[in-house]
């Protein structure tokens, strides 16, 4: 199928959450007016007004030139050409749901770092198989990069990955700036996978640090993980990767260690003594780690993979078991 994603293409961003809105702030500093589908009457109302979003980063002021926010998802995907999906996981289907605009002659980015519940699909797989996309015309961005430092200008390393090297480099384009570095990769397969698993494995450093461990286990609890999603990787679809550079591992650290992470917050409320419930109630912003764990351990049905950690983060999160004694079983399987 025949898309646009030269100079002249139009870029439109999916959601009004963190990432979205630091998204929408890179790629209006490039150039182009930016699409942008707004669902939320009150985000939209003052993205129109005062060009700031309400609930999330709301020091970001945007020229209200460089974006077009709309509650209107058909009329937004149809004057795009390059369509960013910021939504989290869980909600993607019920974002795109208004939808009747074919996306078969878009080029789809996902910034999106779950599975689609229920599916059972990462978001490449779930937008080639609904949507009617080839592989080719679906790309992901990626790489630690917490929306709170991309939008204030921190140094952060972003990579693109596409099937085709050129389209990787013309999407990274539009993401460029003076505090962005990119790399490039065709793995869709490990990168995806990579920025799923890290989540669990944040949610596992958290309950660690709730629970009293101290700097000494997390080393071995965060070098286990590493390892755990290098095997995932390997075993479930082995091709030539190298996991030790940002997108794979320095997206795992950065989540285990940040405290901006969303994931390790979840893991430490826990970790604190809070039920699973009263934890994601206390949560301003998704974990995609509480629906990674699920849907991790049902693909993980298929490939059998050895995954220590992600299978205690689920028994904590969805049997009830306790933190205290699952972590306490896991110290004596990590090396
Ligand atoms: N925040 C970050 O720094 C980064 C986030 N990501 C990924 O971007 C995606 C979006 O995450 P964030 O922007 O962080 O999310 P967020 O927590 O900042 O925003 C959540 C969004 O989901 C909507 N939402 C929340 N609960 C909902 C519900 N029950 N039903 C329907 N919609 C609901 C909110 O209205 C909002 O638009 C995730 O996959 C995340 O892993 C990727 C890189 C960085
Ligand atoms: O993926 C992210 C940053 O790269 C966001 O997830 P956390 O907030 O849990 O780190």
């Amino acid at each position: 199928m025949e898309y646009k994603i030269g100079t002249d293409a139009r870029c439109a961003v999916i959601g009004y959450g963190s990432w979205a809105t630091a998204i929408v702030g890179l790629l209006a500093a490039n150039g182009r007016r930016v699409g942008w589908y707004v669902r939320n009457p009150e985000v939209l109302e003052s993205l129109c007004s005062d060009g700031r979003n309400p609930r999330y980063l709301n020091d970001l002021e945007f020229d209200r030139n460089s974006i077009a926010p709309s509650s209107d998802l058909d009329a937004v995907v149809r004057d795009a050409d390059i369509v960013i999906l910021a939504t989290p996981s869980a909600y993607l289907k019920d974002f795109l749901a208004p939808l009747t605009v074919p996306l078969r002659d878009k080029f789809v980015v996902s910034a999106i770092k779950g599975i689609v519940p229920g599916d059972y699909q990462t978001v490449v797989e779930y937008i080639h198989d609904h949507y009617g996309l080839s592989y080719r015309q679906i790309g992901l961005v990626t790489g630690p990069s917490h929306a709170e430092e991309v939008s204030r200008g921190k140094l952060s390393y972003l990579t693109v990955v596409c099937a085709d090297p050129e389209n990787a480099r013309r999407i990274g384009e539009r993401f460029a700036g003076e505090n962005i570095r990119l790399s490039y990769s065709a793995d869709l397969y490990g990168v995806e996978y990579a920025a799923i698993l890290k989540n669990i494995y944040a949610l596992s450093v958290g309950i660690a640090v709730g629970l009293g461990y101290g700097d000494n286990f997390l080393a071995v609890l965060i070098a286990n993980a590493a390892g755990e999603m290098t095997r995932f990787l390997e075993e479930s679809y082995p091709d030539e990767r190298n996991t030790q550079v940002s997108a794979y591992l320095g997206d795992l650290l950065v989540t285990c260690y940040s405290t901006y992470s969303r994931n390790r917050r979840l893991g430490l409320l826990i970790g604190h003594g809070c039920t699973v419930k009263s934890a994601l109630n206390e949560m301003t912003m998704v974990a995609e780690g509480y629906f990674a764990a699920d849907c991790i351990r049902h693909i993980n049905f298929r490939h059998r993979v050895d995954m220590p950690i992600a299978d205690m983060v689920y028994r904590v999160l969805y049997e009830g078991a306790s933190a205290r004694r699952c972590m306490q079983e896991l110290t004596t399987k990590l090396i």
